[in-house]
């Protein structure tokens, strides 16, 4: 991780109380809408929360799509129909190695010329024709010939079936002129016709698709090299407490290595999302308004600002002594890992507040702003979501969405990994998956189906 380690430059004329200058962004009183959709528990639910979050960062899906090499777009949405320009297959051609013949050959008698061996009743026997390569241009196979043909190569005109090199007597491609015998095919056999895959002018991907290897692969394969997509978003994670070491650097009595910003700066980039990252390795909210301010001014900034740690109810929070009184809520949600929340605006640009504990921030990340970026933008593409059986008990607070890291085993019943702590990096790490059990549910028995997100 190349993080962006300004800490130490201490820059406090940036992002002072009444300089920043956030008129377009949703304030907190923008957000009094919420009465009515909290959850039982008091605490905000996570639909509401997600709402805001989409209203928050709704203007990003309005920008101008952009067009990009394959190599670029990957990870992108398009955001126009792919439409074929040609055929896939573009030509008929053998799916084997072997010889191109016409199947209306085998009809005939057997023939039997002299000095040849007697062919065995069920084959064939054939002047061999000029071998065909992939990228050749065959000529026409005259009646009673077979020519050898390579995989992928074109059909030549005459021939309707292939039969490989395997079947063939002698079991080799014998010079043009020489004899070859064949079992009967039917036509059609091991040729790819043109168009079975994919029809010139049909619309092969639909905007919005996410672009991943087998999405690139059928775009380069059908002969486009560029792509209309949906602008990539940009995003700088924040990183905040004064406890915080650089990975690979030694710790002095109390501090930990900063996880959140690997964690989270991989999760944007595997999403699409390009991720710069600041550590901001102290709890003095003046240093964390100047590193924010410099981060929102200018046009090199990015579209939204996600920051962790400081938003809970201690005496040192820096994000919300830092954001508290400016365009920027904070509130507890109906949900375990990941409560306390926080977003709005710095500057005019999105801010969003997740919590400290790396869980906490990997749960935030999945549960509420994912799935925010997948409706608004396309990208990523949502997790994909399955029930399944529980392969132990589990138990739940009530009044929260509890949810719990897992794998999915192999009979398809999810795993818990660890406990529901959210400074579990171990157990993370093993899960391949969340469980997502309800707030009104506290207790659910083995077996029991449950919501399951594949991560
Ligand atoms: N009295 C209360 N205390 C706490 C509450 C509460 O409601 N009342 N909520 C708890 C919950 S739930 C969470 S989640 C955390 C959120 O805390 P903060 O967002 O204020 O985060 P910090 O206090 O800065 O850190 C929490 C925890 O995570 C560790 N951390 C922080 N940043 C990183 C990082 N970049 N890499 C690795 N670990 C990090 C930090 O050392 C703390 O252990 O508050 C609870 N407390
Ligand atoms: O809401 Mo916190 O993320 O449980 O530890």
């Amino acid at each position: 991780m190349t993080g962006d380690d300004r800490h130490g430059d201490h820059r406090h004329g940036h992002g002072r109380p009444g300089e920043d200058r956030h008129a377009a962004g949703p304030g907190a009183a923008e957000h009094g809408t919420g009465a009515g959709h909290g959850s039982a528990s008091g605490h905000r639910s996570v639909p509401e929360h997600r709402a805001r979050l989409s209203a928050l960062l709704a203007h990003l899906a309005a920008r101008e799509p952009v067009t990009v090499s394959l190599e670029e777009a990957q990870g992108a949405a398009l955001a126009e129909d792919l439409v074929a320009p040609g055929s896939l297959p573009r030509f008929d051609n053998s799916q084997m190695d072997g010889f191109a013949v016409s199947s209306a050959d085998f009809d005939r008698p057997p023939s039997t010329p002299s000095g040849a061996s007697t062919p065995s009743a069920a084959s064939t026997a054939f002047t061999v024709a000029a071998a065909i390569a992939a990228g050749d241009t065959p000529e026409a196979l005259a009646p009673g010939h077979a020519a050898p043909i390579m995989t992928g190569a074109m059909l030549p005109e005459g021939a309707d079936a292939v039969v490989p090199v395997e079947q063939a007597h002698p079991r080799a491609y014998p010079g043009p002129g020489e004899r070859v015998e064949l079992p009967a095919a039917e036509p059609g056999t091991f040729v790819r016709r043109a168009g079975s895959d994919v029809e010139g002018g049909a619309v092969v991907l639909r905007a919005g698709t996410v672009l991943g290897p087998r999405q690139l692969g059928l775009a380069a394969g059908l002969g486009i090299g560029r792509v209309r997509v949906r602008p990539r978003l940009s995003v700088a994670v924040v990183s905040t407490g004064a406890e915080l070491a650089e990975p690979g650097d030694g710790l002095a009595p109390g501090q930990i290595h900063d996880a959140n910003t690997a964690l989270l700066a991989a999760a944007l980039r595997e999403a699409g999302i390009t991720a710069r990252t600041v550590a901001v390795r102290t709890d003095d909210p003046a240093v964390l308004l100047g590193e924010l301010g410099s981060l929102t001014a200018g046009s090199g900034r990015p579209d939204a600002v996600i920051t962790t740690g400081g938003v809970s109810q201690g005496a040192f929070e820096a994000t919300k002594l830092a954001l508290g009184g400016r365009d920027v809520e904070f509130a507890h949600l109906a949900m375990q890992p990941g409560g306390p929340q926080g977003l709005g605006t710095f500057n005019g640009t999105p801010l969003i507040a997740f919590p400290g504990n790396p869980v906490s921030c990997w749960i935030s990340w999945e549960i509420l702003l994912r799935p925010v970026l997948s409706a608004l933008l396309g990208a990523p593409a949502p997790r994909r979501r399955l029930r399944v059986p529980l392969a132990e008990p589990l138990s739940s607070p009530q009044g929260r969405l509890q949810v719990r890291r897992a794998r999915l085993l192999p009979d398809g019943r999810a795993e818990l990994v660890g406990g529901p702590g959210s400074h579990l990096l171990g157990a993370l790490a093993a899960s391949d998956a969340l469980v997502l059990v309800p707030e009104d549910v506290t207790h659910l028995p083995a077996g029991a189906d449950v919501e399951v997100w594949l991560t």
